[in-house]
């Protein structure tokens, strides 16, 4: 079965049962309910799976290209667009670089070491 549905993230969350388990891999949505029983790794992944994106956690096991082909009659729709959870972090609040006070820290690194310098030498000079 294959279909041009599109189910939204809330209505795949739905399907979070054994009665009932959608899975979304790759922005397809597929029912495996009938898989369960069947899936070589088990039923308790699938259902720790279920009702939501599983596209890391399917890729993570480097499923074989038949399970891949498994896949194609399962699908029942598409995830619809811009409801696939944020998996990257939003761009947060960004700081405005504070110019670092260059020029001061850098002319005392500068002097520092030739004071102790100069001192060096006068002290040489007057003892010696
Ligand atoms: C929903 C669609 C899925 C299908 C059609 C599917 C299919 C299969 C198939 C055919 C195998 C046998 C090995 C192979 O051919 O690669 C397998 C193994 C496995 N699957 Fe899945 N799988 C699905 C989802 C998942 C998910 C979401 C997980 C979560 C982690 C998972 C975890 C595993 C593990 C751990 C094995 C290895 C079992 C072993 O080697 O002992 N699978 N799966």
């Amino acid at each position: 079965m294959s279909g041009n549905k599109e189910f939204t993230i809330d209505e795949l969350a739905q399907h979070n049962t054994k009665a009932s388990l959608y899975i979304s891999i790759k922005g397809k949505v597929y029912d495996v309910t009938k898989f369960i029983d069947e899936h070589p790794g088990g039923e308790e992944v699938l259902l720790d799976e279920a009702g939501r994106d599983a596209t890391e956690a399917f890729e993570d096991v480097g499923h074989s290209d038949e399970a891949h082909g498994l896949l194609k009659g399962f699908e029942i729709g598409v995830l619809k667009e811009g409801s696939q959870p944020q998996t990257q972090k939003p761009p947060t609040h960004s700081y405005p670089k504070h110019p670092q006070p260059e020029t001061s820290s850098s002319v005392i690194n500068y002097l520092v070491p030739l004071g102790v310098l100069v001192a060096f030498i006068a002290y040489k000079y007057i003892s010696g």
